[in-house]
């Protein structure tokens, strides 16, 4: 097997998690940050204290605080801060690159304003790198820990899709690849929606009938919106899809749906923020997914009532009595998959 230079961009504890799959596969990691505190102390204490506490870091993972000596001479360049931060990153890395670097986004959101997918950010800024995007059901705290994670990656070249592939896959880490990079982004995206607006029905106190209907009727709806914007309906009952919209609503490592539980709880949003502590991605995403919903004049309604909640400042309890005395209809649409996803 050979080994490759990788720079990881972005220290939380996603960016963290993956750097340590990366180093027990012996590749060259560097994992850069922003912040010299953080910096200082994961120097001293061999741990990533504030976001990923509970585990030692590998010993051949090596700490840049400078973005030049990260990305040299790299392979491919890992992104994983917040999808809003990831256009400044691009720009600050742009001078350094030579453009064959394969570029891999983990951060699964949507650009404000614009509406892009990071693979459109990415298109923009750096025309040249190839792309793709790892996504999937993968909470950094058990993928950290070695525990069993399926994810998949999705490039428009299957060549590329299958450089990543192998860069990652372990006996604890199944990678699987995927043609369809808008499928993939929009369910990485559009799940973090859902996710919080279960956690929203935990904190109101209802049960798992209630946290079954969001994640049903929630991938019905992202699907009608990805079939829209051109994704394969396929790829939503994947791990991109289904697969991470069921972890991110059940699990208790989800930041989106605790922070869902904390709102539901009755708490506000600055509050709730600050607790959480970290980034909280479904915030942004439902103003975006709002709009496009607009936008695509597709039916959103659950997202429609997460916005409601988060931007005009609505009561919970009455979105959910919003969402239940809709007009009655049919479960089942016709949905014909009319994208070719053969690469
Ligand atoms: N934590 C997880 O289990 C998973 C997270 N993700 C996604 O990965 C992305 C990152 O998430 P986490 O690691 O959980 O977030 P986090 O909140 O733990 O860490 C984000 C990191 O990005 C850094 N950052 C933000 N803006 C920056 C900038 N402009 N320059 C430099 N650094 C910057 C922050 O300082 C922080 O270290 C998100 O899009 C999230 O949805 C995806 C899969 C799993
Ligand atoms: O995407 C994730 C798991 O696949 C992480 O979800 P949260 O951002 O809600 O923690």
């Amino acid at each position: 097997m050979s080994y490759s230079k990788i720079a990881v961009l972005g220290a939380g504890s996603w960016g963290t998690a993956l750097s340590m799959v990366l180093c027990s596969k012996g590749h060259e990691v560097n994992l850069w940050m922003r912040n010299e505190e953080q910096y200082k102390d994961m120097i001293n204490t061999g741990k990533n204290n504030k976001y990923l506490p509970n585990v030692i870091l590998p010993s051949n993972l090596n700490l840049h605080l400078e973005l030049e000596k990260a990305v040299l001479d790299a392979d491919a360049i890992l992104i994983s801060v917040s999808s809003q931060s990831v256009r400044g990153i691009l720009k600050n890395i742009k001078p350094y690159l030579k453009g064959n670097e394969v570029i891999i986004n983990v951060s699964k959101g949507l650009e404000k304003g614009t509406h892009l997918r990071i693979s459109q950010v990415v298109c923009e800024e750096l025309p040249d790198n190839p792309f793709v995007v790892l996504s999937g059901p993968s909470h950094a705290e058990e993928v950290s820990k070695n525990m069993p994670t399926t994810v998949v990656v999705a490039s428009k070249d299957k060549s590329t899709a299958e450089f990543v592939q192998d860069l990652f896959i372990t006996p604890s880490f199944r990678v699987y690849t995927n043609p369809d990079v808008i499928g993939v982004e929009l369910g990485g995206s559009l799940k973090n929606v859902i996710a919080f607006g279960a956690g929203i029905a935990d904190g109101l106190g209802f049960g798992d009938n209630a946290r079954a209907a969001l994640i049903t009727r929630g991938i019905s709806e992202i699907t009608r919106l990805g079939k829209a914007m051109g994704a394969s309906i396929s790829t939503f009952a994947g791990l991109s899809g289904i697969g991470d919209l069921i972890v991110t609503c059940t699990s208790m490592h989800s930041r989106n749906r605790r922070a869902g539980i904390l709102i539901g709880e009755g708490k506000g949003l600055d509050e709730t923020l600050k607790e959480i502590g970290m980034v909280v991605e479904g915030i942004t995403t439902t103003k975006v997914a709002y709009e496009l919903a607009q936008q695509y004049n597709i039916e959103m309604p659950i997202t429609s009532e997460i916005y409601s909640i988060i931007y005009s400042n609505n009561n919970a309890k009455d979105a959910v009595s919003n969402l239940m005395c809709r007009n009655r209809t049919h479960e089942i649409e016709e949905v014909v998959d009319s994208i070719n996803t053969d690469w």
